[in-house]
């Protein structure tokens, strides 16, 4: 990489929506103190987007409908690409790494499925490709497993990494606000991805697993092999039953190695007992734990999800790469020696909740019991009410910890008999 000389930092902004345009305003409001910290002017020269329209405070020469052409410019030296999705922001990032441009991005989504191609490619060009901002907004998490804890034996990371379905959460237990309302909210107050799908189907949070877990254990683990279930079909009964066993429904990642050293990724809804720390993670908040051998435990906790919360990421990486430009160095790549494999879905042990309707008969609860029994299911404890429509009875099951196979194969086996009416309920539980 060549040295800049006295020239400035040249900076193309890709996308001026809900991250971009607070990203804009910190470049121009704190131009004097980032050309401090930089040791040269860091000069934003273009914005490319869809359309163009008038931003208060932004020039509107710098605004181009032509994204290309302000990426191949030959006076750019990092692009910010926070248009978000998959094509035309790969195209685009490819384009950039190939021109000799650094960037910074914070699309987790593209990570998560062609982060090999992008790293693969900016090692090529011997530039840099930061993401801080990709997991868990303005939480420094990526930095922590890329640079602090590279020379520690990480082997669990577990949080909360998604601020929609968290607000969304928080709102259904504090408020009794519906699902579609709380969702709406999420939206409007810029949490929510540019198709909210991603976010309540756990998509979004799988795709943040992924690039943890790839982090943590210097391995490359895609979207495709994160275990992921949303939250589309969280009921306010479903909340009503968590606070009933004094918990709280999270939507939960899990990175973990498994006995077998394999790597098991997942995200679900899970129960969560109100004396965890996880469970007073409010609003659009994230948090995440990081288990290490010889640091041991360690939380990261902060805004997850917002325009300025997750500029303030993207302008710690804008800093950093710049830096590394004046210096006519990149920075720390890409740590995937690593090849475990993934660890079957239906061997991830966890403890769970299984709620269903059943008929309110004699004998009904001891074939329950008995297939729980014969998968080695073990019941810690039992809850019967009945349904206020009097057609049943409504059973809630809180077990021990076991095999999400076996879990599953004794709901199917009821379902296949003749006791359970419906609306059955599969909640993982965390421990206290
Ligand atoms: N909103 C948030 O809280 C967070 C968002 N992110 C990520 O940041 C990125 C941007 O997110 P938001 O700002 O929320 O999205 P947004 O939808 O508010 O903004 C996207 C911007 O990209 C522009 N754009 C879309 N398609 C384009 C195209 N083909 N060519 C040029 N410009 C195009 C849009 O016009 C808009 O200016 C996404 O990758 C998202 O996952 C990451 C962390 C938090
Ligand atoms: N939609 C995402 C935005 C941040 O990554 C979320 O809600 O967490
Ligand atoms: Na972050």
């Amino acid at each position: 990489m060549m040295t800049l000389g006295d020239a400035p930092v040249r900076v193309a902004l890709l996308g001026c929506g809900v991250v971009g345009s607070q990203v804009a305003r910190i470049l121009l409001e704190q131009a004097d103190d980032l050309r401090a910290r930089v040791g040269r002017p860091l000069e934003l020269v273009g914005i490319g987007v869809r359309r163009t329209t008038d931003r208060p405070g932004i020039d509107p020469a710098l605004f181009t409908t032509d994204v290309p052409s302000l990426v191949a410019r030959e006076d750019v030296d990092l692009v910010i690409e926070l248009i978000g999705g998959i094509n035309p922001a790969r195209e685009l990032l490819l384009a950039a790494i190939q021109g000799g441009k650094s960037v910074v991005t914070a699309n987790k989504a593209l990570l998560a499925q062609h982060g090999a191609e992008i790293y693969d490619a900016a090692a090529a060009a011997d530039v840099d490709v930061y993401y801080e901002a990709a997991v868990a907004g303005a939480i420094p998490i990526i930095r922590p497993l890329r640079e602090s804890l590279v020379g520690d034996a990480v082997t669990a990371v577990k949080g909360i990494v998604n601020g929609t379905t968290n607000y969304i959460l928080d709102q259904m237990h504090t408020h009794k606000v519906s699902f579609s309302d709380a969702l709406a909210d999420a939206q409007r107050l810029g949490y929510a991805e540019a198709d909210p799908t991603a976010d309540i189907e756990g998509h979004d949070a799988a795709a943040k697993a992924a690039i943890l877990a790839s982090l943590a254990f210097h391995t490359r683990v895609t979207l495709d092999d994160v275990a992921c279930e949303g939250i589309s079909s969280v009921t306010a009964d479903d909340v009503r039953a968590a606070e009933s066993l004094r918990c709280v429904i999270k939507l939960l990642a899990q990175c973990s190695v498994s006995p077998d050293g394999t790597v098991a990724v997942g995200v679900h809804p899970t129960m969560v007992p109100l004396e965890h720390p996880l469970a007073g993670i409010r609003g659009a908040y994230n948090a995440v734990f990081i288990e290490s051998v010889n640091a041991g435990r360690l939380m990261f906790m902060g805004p997850g999800a917002g325009g300025s919360p997750t500029a303030s990421a993207v302008l710690g990486d804008v800093v950093t790469a710049a830096r590394n430009r004046v210096r006519g160095v990149a920075g720390h790549g890409e740590s995937a020696y690593s090849t475990p494999g993934i660890t079957d879905p239906s061997s991830v042990v966890s403890a769970y909740y299984v709620a269903m309707t059943v008929r309110d008969e004699p004998g009904v609860l001891s074939r329950v019991a008995d297939a729980m029994a014969r998968r080695g299911v073990s019941i810690a404890a039992v809850r019967q009410e009945q349904t206020s429509g009097g057609s049943g009875a409504r059973l809630g099951i809180t077990t021990h910890r076991a095999p999400d196979g076996n879990v599953r194969a004794v709901v199917d086996e009821l379902l296949g008999g003749g006791d359970v009416l419906g609306d059955v309920r599969v909640l993982r539980v965390e421990g206290a």
